[in-house]
């Protein structure tokens, strides 16, 4: 190697550092892209790609190595990976068709999440709009506002992004005309004013000819805004968690040794300082920072952003989940909300069906109890709802099995958005945005009583325990109930039978054999069974509970070994062929709709404890069985 080229390698080196020195202390902006592709949207980020020319090939080659260890899209570049997105949605794996592009000029580096229009795009745009800071919206000039500028919109007020860049394109084929580029800003700005979007820019835009993209256009010189680089390279988006005191979610406790227990997350708001009083949640106990430990030392400060290790002057026990705020302003607990979902499961939302809730680092157990109106997205109607499919947003009722620290999303997204996982399948179902907390189970508290249900099971000689006979209407459930009744009573046992017929002639006489209703029916049944075994009774329950999900509910209201769940096992040509009650027939000849086994499924137990199989064996044998099982 002669002198010159070493001289020139140096240079080089110091080029790249100075490039990636800039790159690391310039800002980054997110912003989504709403609209279709006759909208101009492919042509507007495909010219700002390339009128940038920067792709960060450094981040990329690490990208790639990323993708091919953890990536779901076998070894391609994921580029999901690179963005925090709905981070617990990619703990789950689910794919989602967005896709992420970088850019990047001399004042900021730009992420852009590109939602394709078509029909999944309440999930794809929720999951776009999660992390954006920024929306810019494409009209069309020939076209106007149409419907799907108000679905977009309202998503992204939903969503809370604040400031929406509206890109009226194609004013080239407009004779760039003022008229019509005034007439749409006005339409939307009375939209946006609707929907709560503060900061609305509005630019006239050829995104073919590159008017007032990069640079201003003399064509449009009744214009004097920004043009479209210009406003993203620019627009400071007011963070509305920058009013809030400090929070840290602990993502997980750092105990290397008996001297150090540190708790570590990323700030999600506001800054901290050792010395700093905090309080822990839910717990509430106080302490105060005694270090801020990151990779290379102690820090004097950190802020919201910044991943770090903090350790306390007292040994408080806080787990992964919980929150480390500011003493002044902590965030409240609840276990109520209102929220809004945006339903993402290939299930429908069902309420009283319980979910897993996944918000920040914590997962608790979730039910909505009510769907107070769904939202028409394209005109932001309020309706009426007992279900929630695919794509679908309402406003809910909310109850989670404990309490937790929250902040509105509106304030704090970290500690306001949440995803909806599928007890069953595991898969993502829905994301959220709590709304306010309800405050009507807040003065109600569990009352102790004395005597227990040990104790009154042991003075009626017995264990106190739940028979769930599930199967097809006409499977033999009833008949099987009754003759362990029977046998019980004989034996001087303490037993009662819950049959679906007789509990809907009264307590559920409202409910009817929707799916919706169904969960209703079992839910409250569980509970009424609950309840009769804390009096220490043997309770025999007689519902078809055809879906796992409510079978599985009613098991988790009850002690370990107190649930046996008996598969009253017969084929569907068995039951109709018996067809005690004539309603096979009737529902054959579509005279009862919703008929289990015929147009409502089954979901036949995977792990019942008990497999009664009413072909094989007569109901003696198989009462016999349970009296077995129960008294064993
Ligand atoms: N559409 C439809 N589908 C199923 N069953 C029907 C329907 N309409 C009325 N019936 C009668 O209601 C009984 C089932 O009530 P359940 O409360 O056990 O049903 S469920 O658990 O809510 O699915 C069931 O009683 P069993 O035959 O004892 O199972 C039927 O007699
Ligand atoms: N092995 C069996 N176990 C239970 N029932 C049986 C069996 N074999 C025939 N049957 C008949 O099947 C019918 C089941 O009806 P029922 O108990 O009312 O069912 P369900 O409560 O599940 O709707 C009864 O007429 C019963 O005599």
């Amino acid at each position: 190697m002669d002198a010159s080229t070493g001289i020139a390698n140096l240079e080089a080196e110091a080029a790249v550092a100075a490039y990636l020195e800039q790159h690391e202390t310039k800002g980054l902006l997110r912003f989504i892209t709403c609209g279709s592709v006759d909208d101009g949207k492919s042509t507007l980020i495909g010219r700002l790609l390339h009128d940038t020319k920067r792709l960060f090939d450094d981040q990329l080659a690490a990208l790639e190595s990323d993708s091919r260890r953890h990536g779901t899209q076998n070894g391609e570049i994921d580029y999901a990976l690179l963005v925090d997105g709905l981070s617990a949605e990619r703990e789950q794996g689910i794919t989602i068709d967005v896709a992420y592009r970088f850019f990047s000029t001399d004042k900021r580096k730009f992420i852009v999440a590109d939602c394709p229009g078509h029909e999944q795009y309440t999930r794809n745009m929720a999951t776009g709009a999660s992390t954006a800071d920024v929306a810019v919206v494409l009209v069309d000039a020939r076209k106007g506002l149409l419907t799907q500028t108000r679905r977009h919109s309202y998503i992204v007020s939903l969503l809370g992004i604040r400031h929406v860049l509206l890109a009226v394109n194609k004013m080239d084929l407009v004779g760039y005309d003022q008229a019509v580029f005034d007439t749409i800003v006005a339409g939307y700005r009375e939209l946006a004013a609707q929907l709560g979007i503060d900061h609305v820019q509005a630019v006239p835009l050829s995104a073919l000819k590159g008017d007032n993209l990069i640079e201003r256009s003399a064509a449009t010189s009744w214009y004097d805004g920004p043009s479209v680089l210009e406003y993203l390279e620019t627009v400071e988006p007011s963070r509305d968690e920058a009013g809030l005191g400090f929070r840290l979610p602990v993502q997980w406790v750092n105990r290397p040794n008996q001297d150090f227990r540190g708790f570590a997350g990323t700030i999600v708001a506001g800054s901290v300082k050792p010395g700093d009083a905090v309080v822990a949640l839910p717990s509430g106990r106080r302490s105060q920072v005694a270090r801020i430990v990151v990779a290379n030392g102690d820090l004097e400060r950190a802020a919201a952003g910044q991943a770090v290790t903090l350790t306390l002057t007292d040994e408080l026990d806080i787990s992964r989940g919980d929150v480390i705020a500011g003493a002044g302003q902590p965030p409240e607990l609840s276990d109520q909300f209102a929220a809004h979902l945006l339903w993402m499961g290939e299930q429908p939302l069902l309420p009283g069906r319980p979910y897993w809730l996944k918000i920040g680092t914590r997962t608790v157990g979730a039910t909505v109890t009510e769907i107070k109106h769904k939202v028409d997205v394209n005109t932001q109607d309020k309706l009426a709802a007992k279900h929630l499919e695919l794509n679908e947003v309402a406003l809910c009722n909310l109850h989670l099995d404990q309490p937790i620290p929250f902040e509105a999303y509106r304030d704090n997204r970290a500690l306001g958005g949440f995803i909806l996982i599928d007890r069953l399948s595991n898969a993502t179902a829905a994301a959220g945005t709590l709304e306010f907390a309800l405050r009507r189970a807040g003065n109600i508290h569990w009352q102790h009583v004395d005597v227990d249900k040990a104790a009154r099971s042991t003075s009626k000689g017995q264990v106190a325990r739940c028979v769930w006979f599930t199967g097809l209407s006409g499977s033999g459930k009833s008949t099987i109930a009754n003759l362990v009744d029977k046998r019980l009573h004989a034996m001087g046992r303490h037993a009662f039978v819950l049959d679906g017929d007789n509990v809907r002639h009264g307590l559920n006489k409202d409910l009817g054999f929707t799916d919706e209703d169904r969960v209703e029916n079992i839910r409250r049944v569980a509970e009424v069974a609950r309840l009769m075994t804390e009096a220490g009774l043997i309770v025999l329950v007689s519902f078809i509970s055809p879906f796992r999900a409510e079978r599985r509910m009613a098991r988790e209201l009850f002690g370990d070994g107190e649930f046996i769940e008996a598969f009253v096992d017969t084929p569907l040509d068995v039951a109709e062929q018996r067809d005690i009650k004539g309603l096979y027939a009737k529902a054959r000849a579509g005279k009862i709709p919703n008929f289990t086994g015929i147009d409502s499924p089954y979901e036949p137990p995977e792990t019942a404890e008990l497999v009664l199989d009413t072909v094989a064996e007569s109901a003696e044998a198989l009462a016999e069985r349970v009296i077995r099982r129960l008294l064993d």
